[in-house]
C-alpha cells in the first residue's frame, strides 16, 4: 500500500475548531493530518504556528499543508517568510484549485472568521484535488522561487 501523502495542520485560538474539523475530514479521505495545534483555546500568536507548519513542508516531512487563523492572512504571511513555501489564502473553491495548478502552492490558508465549515471543506478538497500543471506555469513558478534568492 502506497505510504499516505502528509499534510501539515495548524493554527491560531481562533481557528482550533475548525482546523480539527479539516483533520478529520482529510484522514477520512486517506490523508495523514499532522495536526501540530494548539489545542488549547488560549490566544496565541499565528506567526509561531505559520512557520512550524511551513517547516514541516519546506523540509519534506510533509507533502502539503493547511493554516487557519481569523482571517487566513497572518499566518499565510508567516508561511511564505519560509524558504520553499508558496501559500495562499482561499475563500472560494476556484481559487483553491489554481493555486495548486497555476501556482504551485504547497500551503493553503483559510480564515475561519470568513468561511463557514462547509465552504471550508469544499476548498480544502479543491486545494488537495487538484494538480499543478506545469508548461507555462512552470516558468512562472521558477520566477517566484529565483526572488527567494
Ligand atoms: O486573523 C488573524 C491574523 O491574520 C488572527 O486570527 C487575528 O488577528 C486574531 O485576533 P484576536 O487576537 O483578536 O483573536
Amino acid at each position: 500500500m502506497a505510504p499516505k501523502i502528509r499534510i501539515a495542520l495548524s493554527s491560531d485560538h481562533a481557528a482550533i475548531e475548525l482546523r480539527q474539523i479539516i483533520a478529520t475530514h482529510i484522514a477520512a479521505k486517506g490523508f495523514e493530518a499532522v495536526d501540530i495545534g494548539p489545542t488549547s483555546p488560549e490566544s496565541t500568536h499565528y506567526p509561531q504556528h505559520g512557520e512550524a507548519a511551513a517547516r514541516l513542508v519546506a523540509s519534506g516531512d510533509c507533502t502539503l499543508g493547511i493554516i487557519l487563523c481569523g482571517t487566513g492572512q497572518g499566518i499565510m504571511m508567516a508561511a511564505n517568510k519560509v524558504k520553499g513555501i508558496r501559500c495562499g489564502v482561499c475563500a472560494d473553491t476556484f481559487s483553491a484549485k489554481m493555486i495548486r495548478e497555476h501556482n504551485d502552492a504547497n500551503m493553503l490558508s483559510i480564515g475561519a472568521r470568513v468561511v463557514d465549515e462547509t465552504k471550508a471543506l469544499q476548498i480544502v478538497d479543491a486545494f488537495l484535488g487538484a494538480q499543478f500543471e506545469g508548461g507555462r506555469h512552470a516558468t512562472r513558478v521558477d520566477m517566484i522561487k529565483a526572488l527567494e534568492g
